[in-house]
C-alpha cells in the first residue's frame, strides 16, 4: 500500500469549562467534545526520496515544520527512523483557527496515514500519547465521536453518541488565536461554569433539550469580549430556531443546533445571507457507529 486517504474531521465543544491553571501556564478543562461532519480530506504517498513534501488548497497555510500535518509526519518518521519520505496533499474545508480542532485533526490524520503507510503497528493509544505533543486536542481527535475531555485535554472517556440533531456553523470573518483566549482568562472572574455532568446525564438518556438547554463555554468570556459579533451571531441563531448557540472552543465559530431539518435549512439560508458570517456549513454530528 503505497497511497493512503484520510479524513480528518472538525470538532465542537458542546460544554467547555476551565478549573485550573497548571504551572507550565497549561489549563485544566472539561469538556464535552463532539466530532461533526465536515473534514479535511488528506492524501499520503509513499515517495523514495526521504523528504516531507506538503502541498496545501489554502495558498496562506505553511507547507512546513509550522504545519501540524508535517510535524506529525516528521514525529513518526524520526522516532522510527523511516528512510522513506512522503508526499501530502492536505484539502481544507475545516475552517482555520476557528475553534473547531483544524489543525490538530489534520494532525491526527497524518499519524494515523503514517502508522498505516510504514506499517508501524502502533496501538491508537500508542498514537494518542504521540499527539498530546503536538496539541492538547490531537489526542481526541484520534479517537472521535462524543466524548468527555480532562486535564489538558488529553485524559478522554468515550461518551455514547449524543442525540441527533442538525448542526449549523457559522465563522465570522476573524482570527482567534487559542493561545490569547487562554492567556486572556481569568479563572477567578468565571461567574457561571457550565454543567458538565448533567451533560453526560441527558447525552446517556437521550435527552437532547436537556443538552441543548446546558451548551456552555466559560472561553466565551474572553473572546466575546474582543469581539461582539459572536454574541451577534449566537442571537440570530436561536431567532432562527437553534434549541441552543454558543461558541466553539476558543472561537470565533458558533454553533446552533437544531431539532428540526427545515427550521436548520431556513437559518442556515438566512445565515448565507450577514455579511458577519463569513462561512456556514449545516452539518451534523459524526457518529463512528453509523460510519
Ligand atoms: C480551546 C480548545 C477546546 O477544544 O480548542 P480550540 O479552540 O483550539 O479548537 C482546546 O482546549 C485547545 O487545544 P489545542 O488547540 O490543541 O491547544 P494547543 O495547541 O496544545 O495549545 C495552544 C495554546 O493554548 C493554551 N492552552 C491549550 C490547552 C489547554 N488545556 N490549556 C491552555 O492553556 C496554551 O497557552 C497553548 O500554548
Ligand atoms: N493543518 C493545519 N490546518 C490549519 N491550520 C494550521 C495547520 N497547521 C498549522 N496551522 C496553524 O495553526 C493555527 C490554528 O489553526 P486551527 O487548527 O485551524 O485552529 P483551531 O484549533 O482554533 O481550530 C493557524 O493559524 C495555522 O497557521
Amino acid at each position: 500500500m503505497n497511497v493512503i486517504k484520510l479524513r480528518a474531521y472538525a470538532k465542537i465543544n458542546l460544554g467547555l469549562d476551565v478549573v485550573g491553571k497548571r504551572e507550565d501556564g497549561y489549563h485544566e478543562v472539561r469538556m464535552i467534545m463532539q466530532t461533526i461532519n465536515l473534514y479535511d480530506q488528506i492524501s499520503m504517498k509513499k515517495i523514495s526520496d526521504s523528504g516531507i513534501y506538503l502541498k496545501t488548497n489554502l495558498h496562506y497555510l505553511p507547507v512546513n515544520e509550522k504545519n501540524l500535518v508535517y510535524r506529525a509526519a516528521k514525529l513518526l518518521k524520526d522516532e522510527f527512523n523511516i528512510k522513506h519520505g512522503v508526499d501530502i496533499k492536505l484539502d481544507k474545508r475545516i475552517p482555520v483557527a476557528a475553534g473547531m480542532a483544524g489543525g490538530s485533526s489534520d494532525a491526527a490524520a497524518a499519524l494515523v496515514g503514517m502508522n498505516k503507510l510504514f506499517n508501524l503497528g502502533l496501538s491508537k493509544k500508542e498514537l494518542m500519547e504521540r499527539g498530546v505533543k503536538l496539541g492538547a486536542d490531537v489526542p481526541y481527535c484520534i479517537l472521535r465521536g462524543t466524548a468527555l475531555s480532562e486535564g489538558i485535554g488529553e485524559i478522554l472517556t468515550p461518551l455514547a453518541p449524543a442525540p441527533e440533531c442538525y448542526v449549523l456553523i457559522a465563522k465570522p470573518g476573524i482570527n482567534v488565536s487559542t493561545k490569547f483566549v487562554y492567556g486572556n482568562l481569568n479563572i477567578t472572574e468565571i461567574k457561571e461554569h457550565p454543567d458538565i455532568d448533567g451533560m453526560i446525564d441527558n447525552i446517556s438518556n437521550g435527552d437532547l433539550y436537556g443538552l441543548t438547554n446546558k451548551l456552555g463555554n466559560v472561553l466565551e468570556t474572553v473572546t466575546i469580549k474582543e469581539h461582539p459579533v459572536i454574541d451577534t451571531i449566537k442571537q440570530e441563531m436561536i431567532k432562527y430556531g437553534a434549541l441552543g448557540s454558543i461558541m466553539s472552543g476558543s472561537g470565533p465559530t458558533v454553533f446552533g443546533l437544531f431539532d428540526n431539518k427545515k427550521k436548520a435549512q431556513e437559518a442556515f439560508y438566512h445565515m448565507k445571507g450577514l455579511d458577519i458570517a463569513k462561512q456556514v456549513h449545516l452539518t451534523d454530528f459524526f457518529n463512528q457507529k453509523r460510519g
